[in-house]
């Protein structure tokens, strides 16, 4: 890490957030930070009163989150993580502490307060270092997983080290005047209720604020800059010459952690260290020391090998997907946007699930950050609002339903196709395809659920990856719902487009449609693109559609399309293809289900094999390549 080599400290370490916030992971992540979440138990019910200041009540509520994660990890699996970080962020007009409202008129006492006025926002946070004191020595890595929601004897005489540093950071807001209209369209957008002093500067809140004065970062959520500055305070003691240069209430300048690097830290002495930042001290008080903890991490984590953080992220893997799916499958983001926010109790009466189970679901779903909890209880996170809620312009349910159902059950059997080839493997979705449309309405229609989600993300880059204006008509073959040929009409106003499908997909397809002027260049014809005649068009396109068929399908597929496109007309293929550099995760997954990928080059050949010339090749966004061809005189 050239920018902070402090993070990068923490990478050999397996790092714990104790919050469920989505702007504090995202400020973490964002700064290179790899780490896991487990939000904290800790119930904020310190007593404001007895604290001397608000940064006083945000550092120590802070530590306790921290402390109760690190505490409940090492008590789960005796192995506590290494570091697990802390925050708690208020604001505060004078002395009073205004935290996050709950409810409406709550939020509207909060803001009017702040109307106008100067306040301070204050992040406490706490970095814990923790040393487990384990019996079943330091290799034991037992992860929190689903698999650990059955209670598990512990052996009961691992003792947990910790040593806390912590600090807070302060920046001055100022609110414009605002009017009680304009308070009372912010309120009603939603956006105060899970957020401290009733706002988030980060979105709507943005446009309430006259000026900020110091770190923007911690008004989001999270001093990132001083939480550096302590990391190098904490991993970089200062060379007694540089102690004589450094004055010991100051935080140490930015190039103090920016410029260094593990050669000059391999030449620092660890038993040395400087004082504290802005409250930057030590539990223990012994400032002269850096933690023992720490110490002993810093002596001897270098030589054991990196946590696997990733790679048993990838092993837990199926599991999140499965939390996904289940969550879905029992429509709780529908009912948390209906009802939401929910304690796990209620939801589970929503449900009628188990109520422990259900509790143990929607932790899991926040600390995946499908779901935020608040006191309030669990609410829908954004990503969940857009994409998991059913009825949503951008649901994903379709996709996650089919997944669960058809997709999971492909990828059990996916050692068989590795052992016995591609040639085993392609065409098994094409044919489980066909099976599953014959079989019934309800199969019928969740795999147009799941076409119809995943084409509304890819239609537009494929409608515009090449300019299609020549066309006069166009037929897109398996074009299950339409989502494309809407597209198409909506970008090419002259395009007459035909939707050609099986018929057991047309009879269903008006359920799909939305209207709008587009509509009435679009019509489905029923038929089966390997044996019926092809409709007439200037333009054949395909999508999704050659991966799923072995080859001699998919050559007489081609052929057909062959003999049916006039010369001069085109022929627009897009598929997902694996064997870019550099492709990511995603579309290289969804392609191993489909049998061996072709590469955009073996679809340039099976289209001039096909009688195509002037193949050409783009990407449509991140999943999806597509080849356009035009047909040469025979
Ligand atoms: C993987 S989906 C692709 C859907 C859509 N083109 C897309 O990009 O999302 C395959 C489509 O081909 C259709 N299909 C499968 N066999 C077919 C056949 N023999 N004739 C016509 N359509 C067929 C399916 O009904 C389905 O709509």
């Amino acid at each position: 890490m050239v920018l902070c080599p402090v993070i990068g400290k923490l990478q050999h370490k397996r790092v714990v957030l104790a919050s469920a916030s989505p702007r504090r992971q995202e400020i973490l992540s964002n700064a290179g930070l790899r780490f896991e979440v487990v939000p904290s138990r800790f119930k904020e019910k310190l007593h404001k009163a007895s604290f001397a200041t608000p940064y006083a009540y945000a550092v120590e509520t802070a530590k306790q989150k921290a402390l109760e994660v690190a505490g409940r990890m090492h008590q789960k699996d005796l192995r506590a993580p290494d570091v697990v970080i802390g925050a708690d962020t208020i604001v505060a007009v004078g002395a009073m502490i205004l935290e996050k409202p709950v409810d409406k008129q709550d939020a509207y006492r909060m803001l009017s307060r702040l109307n106008g006025k100067e306040h301070s926002v204050f992040t406490g946070v706490a970095i814990v270092h923790c040393c487990s004191k384990d019996i079943s020595g330091p290799g034991r890595t037992l992860r929190l997983t689903l698999s650990s929601w059955a209670p598990r004897a512990h052996p009961t005489d691992g003792r947990l080290d910790t040593e806390v540093s912590e600090f807070y950071e302060e920046t001055t807001v100022k609110f414009s005047e605002l009017s009680e209209e304009l308070l009372w369209e912010y309120i009603n957008s939603g956006e105060p209720m899970d957020k401290a002093g009733g706002y988030g500067i980060q979105a709507l809140g943005g446009m309430l604020v006259e000026y900020v004065h110091g770190d923007f970062l911690n008004v989001v959520g999270f001093p990132l800059n001083h939480f550096c500055k302590e990391l190098a305070r904490l991993y970089y003691p200062p060379r007694p010459e540089d102690l004589r240069r450094v004055r010991h209430d100051s935080i140490p300048a930015v190039d103090t952690f920016e410029n260094l690097s593990d050669s000059e830290a391999g030449g620092s002495d660890p038993g040395q260290s400087a004082k504290g930042g802005r409250g930057g001290e030590q539990a223990d008080g012994d400032r002269s020391q850096a933690p023992r903890a720490l110490d002993a991490a810093l002596n001897g984590a270098d030589s054991r090998p990196p946590f696997p953080t990733g790679l048993l992220e990838l092993m837990d893997g199926f599991k999140a997907s499965k939390v996904l799916f289940t969550a879905c499958k029992l429509r709780l983001f529908d009912v948390l946007k209906d009802q939401g926010p929910l304690q796990a109790a209620d939801v589970a009466r929503k449900l009628s699930t188990c109520a422990g189970r259900t509790e143990q679901l929607l932790g899991v779903c926040a600390a995946l950050g499908l779901l935020e909890k608040t006191r309030r209880g669990y609410g829908n996170t954004e990503v969940a609002t857009l994409h998991l809620v059913s009825d949503g312009e951008h649901s994903l349910q379709g996709l996650a339903e089919y997944n669960d159902a058809h997709v999971w059950g492909v990828f059990t059997r996916l050692g068989l196709a590795v052992r016995e080839g591609a040639d085993q493997t392609r065409g098994v979705l094409g044919a489980m395809e066909e099976e599953r449309l014959s079989q019934n309405r309800e199969l019928t229609l969740q795999f147009m659920r799941a076409k119809h989600s995943l084409s509304k993300l890819t239609a537009h880059h494929v409608a515009t990856a090449f300019d299609l204006s020549r066309f006069a008509s166009a037929c897109d073959l398996g074009g299950c719902t339409g989502i494309l040929a809407r597209e198409l009409a909506q970008e090419y106003p002259r395009l007459q487009v035909t939707v050609f499908d099986l018929p057991e997909v047309t009879e269903l397809s008006g359920g799909f449609q939305r209207g709008g002027r587009q509509t009435e260049r679009i019509r489905f014809v029923p038929g089966d693109f390997f044996k019926d005649s092809l409709p007439e068009a200037d333009l054949y396109v395909l999508s999704r559609i050659l991966q799923d068929w072995p080859d001699d399908k998919l050559h007489k597929l081609l052929s057909r399309i062959s003999s049916s496109c006039r010369p001069g007309g085109g022929l627009l293929v897009a598929e997902a293809v694996a064997e870019e550099e550099g492709a990511s995760r995603s579309p290289r997954l969804r392609t191993l289900s489909a049998g061996q990928p072709r590469s955009p080059d073996e679809h340039r050949r099976l289209l001039q094999r096909h009688g195509f010339r002037d193949v050409r090749v783009a990407r449509a966004g991140d999943l999806l390549c597509v080849v356009l061809g035009t047909r040469a005189a025979p």
